[in-house]
């Protein structure tokens, strides 16, 4: 059974970054939804470059069978890992129905940890990035962020009913973001 947090929020509002501080601190391992998607775009012979550039540039979401295959090959890649931090999944309805599928049986979800912060902060935040992401202009952040508000906030929504979201503010420096973070984790694992 794999332990599984996911992790939600606006692009470019700390995510991946919060998720590095995590796995080399608390030895979860960080799966990048947006990672392994760019990794198979790249990968030699992939049938599924040109689909998964077309949707990062357009700011919409890729196929779940595809993403969640991505996921799962990762993690049995790490089978002996305490938990997995699942960065930028589930996304959408898709996402979400198409991991209850796949993974259903396979997975405790402790929880969801849900990065808040304001949507004009996240977008300078990427706009500054300067990790050379075929997604970090303005054109297609403006996709990212309607995507976020039309179909991932809705997944955040329906795991907030369940109980599972652990909301921190991350508009704050990267340390007091991570303290409050390393928080939730404390007393998600004490139970
Ligand atoms: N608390 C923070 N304060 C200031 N800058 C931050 C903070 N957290 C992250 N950043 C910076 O903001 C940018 C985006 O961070 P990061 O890549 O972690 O976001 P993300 O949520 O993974 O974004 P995406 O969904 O686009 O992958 C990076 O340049 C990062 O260094
Ligand atoms: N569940 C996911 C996660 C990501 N993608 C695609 C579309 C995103 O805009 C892009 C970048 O993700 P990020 O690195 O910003 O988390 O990757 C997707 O289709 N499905
Ligand atoms: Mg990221």
């Amino acid at each position: 059974m794999y332990n599984v947090v996911f992790v939600l929020g606006p692009p470019g509002s700390g995510k991946g970054t919060i998720c590095a501080q995590i796995q080399e601190n608390l030895g979860y391992v960080h799966l990048s939804a947006g990672d392994l998607l760019r990794a198979e775009r790249e990968r030699v012979g992939s049938q599924f470059g040109a689909l998964i550039e077309n949707h990062i540039k357009n700011g919409s979401i890729v196929p779940v069978e595809i993403t969640c295959s991505l996921l799962e090959n990762a993690m049995i890649a790490s089978k002996d890992a305490n938990g997995f931090l699942i960065d930028g999944f589930p996304r959408n309805e898709d996402n979400l129905s198409g991991w209850n599928k796949q993974m259903g049986g396979k997975v405790n979800e402790q929880f969801v940890l849900f990065l808040s912060c304001p949507v004009d902060v996240c977008i300078d935040r990427c706009l500054h990035r300067g990790q050379g992401r075929t997604d970090d202009n303005v054109d297609s952040l403006k996709k990212r962020v309607e995507t976020y508000n039309h179909s991932t906030f809705p997944i955040i929504e329906h795991f907030g009913k369940l109980g599972m979201v652990r909301e921190v503010n991350s508009e704050r420096p990267v340390a007091e973001v991570y303290n409050d973070v390393v928080e939730v984790f404390t007393a998600a694992n004490q139970k």
